[in-house]
């Protein structure tokens, strides 16, 4: 098993959620892939599996340091589920397709993980609303086969987040923002390429026990500081008023981190000491 410097929280949820914990990498790769061989670890030694939902974009590529000598064989990657916490309804090998991505990345690279990763159903690409429903079937026969089952709770989500402060398909000001009781939702008016999407809602992402995001570069600076660090009357509108569906991941029950490198983090630099040095290590 890797030999993490810093464990990740012990697999207990908890009633008040702890601050989220900000990690400043020079290099993402190998403390995330520390950190999520860790949180699968105790996943599966709790209850034998491992759910994860990953995002799309840069994320996929974040992952590579799964795949280094010292880690890929430390994992039991035989109680893995990947699931795409959102997806452009293009075809699976088009160049937008987050599964592309992610299979490219990641999962081509793991004998038969292909069989328990769940891309969304190809012939419905044309259809937003019976891909989110289908894609919310494929994840009631892994959760629970049980109507009664509220939300699913992904043992980790793995999220990206653009420079207006988007994160999955949930977009500022968008009507799925507010949506309470589905699981995946579709939209066809995506303010960024490709318009037809489905994406996991705010609930789903909120009932996880482990949620990270993932943020590499200088383009995130505005929507960094108006999360992470509120310090500008305008910033703090911008949270309050729901703008930033980023700020509004805040699991109930869970823990939550954000990764930065350098250059993302240089945006909170005049907020230290919020940001915390590198803790996990292979
Ligand atoms: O369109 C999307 O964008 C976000 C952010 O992407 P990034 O390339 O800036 O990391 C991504 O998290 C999401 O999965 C994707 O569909």
């Amino acid at each position: 098993m890797t030999d993490s410097k810093e464990t990740a929280p012990a697999f207990v949820p908890h009633d008040s959620p702890p601050a989220p914990k900000i990690y400043r990498e020079t290099d993402l790769i190998e403390p995330l892939a520390a950190y999520v061989a860790k949180v699968a670890q105790d996943a599966i030694s709790h209850h034998g599996r491992f759910t994860v939902a990953i995002s799309g974009g840069s994320l996929p590529s974040q992952l590579r340091g799964l795949l280094a000598p010292g880690i890929r064989d430390t994992i039991d990657w035989s109680r893995w589920h990947v699931f795409l916490a959102d997806e452009r309804l293009v075809p699976l090998d088009h160049e937008d397709s987050n599964y592309r991505l992610l299979r490219e990345q990641l999962i081509s690279h793991i004998p038969d993980l292909d069989s328990r990763t769940y891309p969304i159903e190809a012939s419905l690409v044309d259809n937003p609303e019976e891909a989110a429903d289908a894609y919310i079937e494929t994840m009631r026969r892994v959760f629970a086969a049980k109507e009664s089952v509220k939300f699913p709770v992904f043992d980790l989500i793995l999220l990206g987040m653009g420079p207006d402060g988007h994160t999955c398909s949930l977009f500022p000001g968008h009507k799925l923002l507010q949506r309470r009781s589905t699981w995946v939702a579709s939209l066809t008016d995506s303010p960024k390429p490709p318009p037809q999407r489905i994406t996991l809602t705010l609930p789903v992402i909120n009932h996880a026990h482990h949620v990270a995001f993932v943020c590499a570069g200088g383009s995130k600076r505005d929507a960094l500081r108006a999360i992470l660090g509120q310090k500008t009357p305008e910033e703090q509108e911008a949270v309050k008023d729901n703008l930033l569906p980023a700020a509004r991941v805040q699991p109930a029950h869970g823990y939550l981190v954000w990764f930065l490198d350098e250059a993302a983090a240089a945006a909170l630099d005049d907020l230290e000491p919020i940001v915390t040095p590198t803790q996990y290590k292979l």
